[in-house]
């Protein structure tokens, strides 16, 4: 396991309007450590998870990711995240105009890594057959799969994922977040997922409390 965080949050800031969400917020990610992100609603737990996107940036303070500060809007440093980071995001839509493996290849055409992955990714989420189907002819369900499967193909380093499993009826999420775990174990990728489910944050290495203190660890056997 690298000694270099995967993630290092220093001091992070962010205002909205004059609402202070996030305040000298501090914590270094391990890598290869599996962390679930719950906290009251409004706390700034997607505004944390954007910032470490790179959609926003923060007002003061620094994120690195593998050592390195990744400014928002600037081209290598896109590339960077294209490469290493894989988003489950709600407001991530699938393209409408792409067949469901050409939206799960999508990754890997970018990054110029063999095809081959995206069926086998497909067939993980349980839409094997579904390939040639478009996004409008699925449900929310389905297509929160698909953005799992797209999220996961290309093997990324850095797995961030903002209610991975809203979507989904409880043995379909269930069997997301196995497989979720098990591409991060067997990639020795990490992953950051931020959830209200008990069921989706016991999956995780780790259960970090985000409140107006900052992230604090809640032991698992303690969670009520
Ligand atoms: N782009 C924005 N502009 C203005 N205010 C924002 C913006 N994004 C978030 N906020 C505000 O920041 C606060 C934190 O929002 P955030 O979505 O990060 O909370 P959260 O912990 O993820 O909540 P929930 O669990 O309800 O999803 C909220 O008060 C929200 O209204």
């Amino acid at each position: 396991m690298s000694l270099t965080p995967v993630l290092e949050l220093s001091n992070v800031s962010k205002t909205y309007s004059s609402r202070q969400v996030l305040s000298g917020l501090s914590y270094s990610f391990a890598a290869g450590e599996y962390v679930a992100i719950m906290g009251d609603s409004g706390v700034g737990k997607s505004t944390l998870l954007n910032l470490i996107a790179g959609l926003d940036s923060p007002d003061s303070g620094e994120i690195r990711i593998d050592g390195k500060i990744l400014p928002v809007e600037d081209e290598a440093a896109t590339n960077l995240r294209r490469r290493h980071l894989g988003f489950i995001f709600q407001a991530f839509h699938i393209l409408p105009h792409l067949t469901l493996l050409q939206n799960v290849s999508l990754p890997l055409l970018l990054n110029r890594l063999p095809l081959d992955r995206a069926p086998v990714m497909l067939t993980a989420v349980g839409l094997q057959g579904r390939e040639q189907d478009f996004p409008h002819q699925l449900s929310g369900g389905e297509l929160q799969r698909v953005a799992i499967a797209r999220a996961l193909v290309h093997r990324p380093r850095l797995i961030l994922a903002d209610e991975p499993t809203g979507n989904l009826d409880q043995d379909t999420a269930h069997e997301v977040l196995q497989l979720i775990r098990t591409e991060i174990k067997a990639n020795q990728a990490s992953a950051i997922i931020v959830t209200h489910s008990r069921l989706a944050a016991e999956t995780a290495d780790k259960i970090l409390m985000l409140s107006k203190h900052g992230l604090t660890p809640v032991p698992l056997e303690n969670q009520t």
